[in-house]
């Protein structure tokens, strides 16, 4: 996997990885990771905040994880979520990739049925997918200091765990900063965001990409669920994408501020 790397050269840098497009639907997520992009390409130089940032931090982006289930929603079901992989004698397809990771896999909150929506797959790992975000983040665990998943939709932004209702040892730290980043993000548009671990905040599942991540090392997990609250939900009009990225990018930067100071 080669996510795209985005930052001024130099040797050693901390750096933070962001990938979109984990589940097929959630169509707003791939644009977010390209006006990421954009906005880096065009701040440089311009935007004194965003220059610090890719001064001193990489940022990885992979703005689309899952491409064979994102294309299938485009060609034959809107609303497909998991992946396309074939699981072996079975009459269904796909797994769910945020339900794929060795992180309590398969206990609560996801299935051991290959028709299921929430299939965790054979073994964590399984899919072509998940292993090479997997191994790309132990290859560079010394350099990545967060990693920020972005899905769609219900306005949220959530930290570990997902798995347990058990407080993560940096549950204060990573609520506080939550809680300043959703703060941002409103100031722009009025949008409000829920914040909090996910377990509590969302539902119990297990299996997710940012509880993996976070207890392989990267202190700074967290996954974002982007707008709407569900009136249009996955469907969300294009005239929602500029805005929706413009705020997400005022949390994204707040939160990789924090970092840049403190990881
Ligand atoms: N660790 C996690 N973090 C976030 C979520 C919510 C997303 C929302 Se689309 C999902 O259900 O995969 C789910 C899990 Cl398992
Ligand atoms: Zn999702
Ligand atoms: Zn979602
Ligand atoms: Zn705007």
């Amino acid at each position: 996997m080669h996510p795209l790397r985005v930052g001024k050269s130099g040797s050693n840098k901390k750096a933070i990885f962001i990938d979109c497009g984990f589940h097929a639907r959630e169509w707003v997520t791939p644009a977010f990771c390209q006006w990421f992009v954009k906005e880096a390409i065009n701040s440089y130089g311009s935007d004194e905040e965003f220059t610090n940032l890719l001064d001193n931090l990489d940022f990885y982006i992979l703005p689309v994880l899952n491409v064979d289930g994102y294309a299938y929603s485009w060609t034959n079901d809107r609303l497909w979520r998991k992946t396309r992989s074939l699981n072996k004698n079975q009459k269904c397809v796909g797994t769910d990739p945020n339900r794929n990771f060795d992180a309590a896999w398969c206990t609560g909150g996801a299935s051991a049925s290959p028709c299921s929506t929430v299939y965790c797959g054979s073994t964590p790992e399984s899919e072509n997918e998940t292993k090479a975000l997997g191994d790309f983040i132990r290859n560079n665990l010394s350099s990545i200091k967060g990693y920020l998943t972005i899905h769609s939709y219900s306005q949220m932004l959530l930290f570990p765990y997902s798995y347990t209702n058990l407080r993560a040892k940096d549950h204060n730290e990573l609520n506080s900063l939550a809680k300043s980043a959703v703060e941002k993000l409103a100031t722009l548009h009025g949008t409000v965001y829920t914040y909090g671990p996910g377990g509590k905040t969302i539902y119990i599942s297990a299996g997710g990409s940012d509880d993996w991540a976070y207890d392989t090392g990267v202190k700074y997990s967290y996954t974002f669920e982007l707008r709407d609250l569900g009136t249009y939900g996955f469907l969300l009009p294009e005239s929602q994408i500029k805005d929706t990225c413009e705020e997400t990018m005022l949390a994204v930067k707040h939160i990789a501020e924090h970092i840049l100071n403190n990881a």
